[in-house]
């Protein structure tokens, strides 16, 4: 079977193994390493999909477990699936709602046959299985999806990890078998085995053997200290296939992107940098400005010199300082636009130096820079 979704690597970095790319899907294609926005509920909180385009964002991400209890995925599936609902026309990935059920509903019990749970919303009863998962999924349209998986809390025994993986692989199989309903394969396997090198290992080639056309690698960022997931990412990605694309869900921040990058990562997602653009902290080429600071009060200059985008070409940090205080929802879009544009510029800053050979350099340079070598 043809897969939907198809990984070009044009180059490898030759002294880290970091990789640059191109990935294709039926809904067009984007350059690798790449940072994905977060639309949780079908929208990048405050933007809107011309502003995502002109940023460069090549694929967003939005949310099965949201989707499905808020409008409902048969509703979207109405609606011509999500990127009509949404107006986007270009790469959408979803996840497979097994991490929401885990981190938002209280009651659940979880059994072979799936997870029995409670919304969120009201309560209700619910009940998700890799297969209603990949039907929420191909009823959205996604071009990219995830196998329902279980992310272990964090920590978790050996004997757990042990016990959840070979479930998670039992119910990635199940997915792969629900999903040929759809023409092609575009259904990704995600490896888990938290901190634990060897189920690591174990996880990646017993996936690696069931053939999926990309692989994510999921729990982590759930908690664990950044030594123990850059040795997760080391124990894993050597044991996928080069010619499949690796996402790291859940991740991050700038020095986790390029650490990632580093070992083998060629995609990332994060509410970080909308999240903590609603309180108007922002990422910046010096570090981190808290734009509330009293000391931007009568700052006349741009948010980031050293960036191009229309927010630090337009507006000042006064004025940023004088919306957020003000809770201007104005403000809130500037500080997220500018958020997720230093993440895609800084990954292709990243695949630039990939392609030049270049890459430990460039992460010195933008950890000095960044202020990272001081803590
Ligand atoms: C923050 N740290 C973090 N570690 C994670 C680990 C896993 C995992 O092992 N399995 C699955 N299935 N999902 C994970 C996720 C959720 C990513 C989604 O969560 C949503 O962001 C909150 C977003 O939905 C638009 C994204 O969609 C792919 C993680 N997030």
């Amino acid at each position: 079977m043809r897969p939907a979704v198809v990984y070009e690597l044009l180059k490898t970095d030759k002294e880290t193994g970091a990789r640059a790319g191109i990935i294709h899907t039926p809904h067009g294609s984007f350059p690798t390493p790449m940072f994905m926005p977060v639309g949780t509920l079908a929208t990048v909180k405050t933007l809107s999909p011309e502003e995502l385009k002109e940023m460069g964002s090549g694929i967003i991400l939005s949310n099965t477990y949201h989707l499905w209890l808020r409008p409902g995925h048969e509703l979207i599936r109405e609606a011509g699936g999500l990127h009509k609902f949404m107006n986007w026309d270009q790469p959408i990935l979803t996840d497979s709602g097994g991490f929401q059920v885990f981190s938002l509903s209280k009651i659940r019990d979880i059994k072979e046959e799936g997870v029995h749970f409670r919304s969120h919303l009201d309560g209700s009863k619910l009940f998700l299985s890799p297969e209603k998962a990949i039907e929420i999924q191909e009823a959205l349209g996604s071009d990219i999806m995830m196998s329902f998986d279980e992310c272990p809390p964090y920590p978790a025994s050996r004997e757990y990890m042990i016990q959840s993986m070979a479930r998670t692989t039992r119910w990635a199989e199940r997915g792969l078998k629900a999903h040929t309903t759809m023409d092609k394969q575009s259904l990704f396997g995600i490896v888990q085995g938290g901190v634990y090198s060897d189920l690591r290992q174990q996880h990646a080639k017993e996936l690696a053997s069931l053939d999926f056309p990309g692989y994510s690698i999921g729990g982590l960022s759930v908690g664990e200290e950044k030594h123990l997931m850059n040795e997760a990412l080391e124990a894993t990605t050597p044991f996928l296939p080069a010619d499949k694309p690796r996402y790291l869900m859940g991740v991050g921040s700038p020095d986790a992107l390029i650490d990632g990058v580093i070992r083998g990562i060629d995609m990332f997602d994060c509410v970080l940098p909308t999240r903590i653009a609603r309180n108007g902290t922002t990422m910046t080429s010096q570090g981190r400005v808290v734009i509330k600071n009293a000391i931007y009060e009568r700052d006349f200059g741009p948010l980031d010199p050293n960036c191009d985008c229309h927010v630090c070409k337009n507006y000042s940090r006064a004025y940023l300082r004088h919306l957020i205080k003000a809770k201007e929802a104005f403000g809130i879009r500037l500080t997220s636009y500018h958020n997720l544009y230093f993440l895609i510029k800084l990954m292709e800053d990243v695949r630039e130096a990939i392609m030049e050979d270049r890459l430990l350099a460039f992460r010195e340079e933008f950890f000095e820079q960044y202020g990272y070598n001081k803590e």
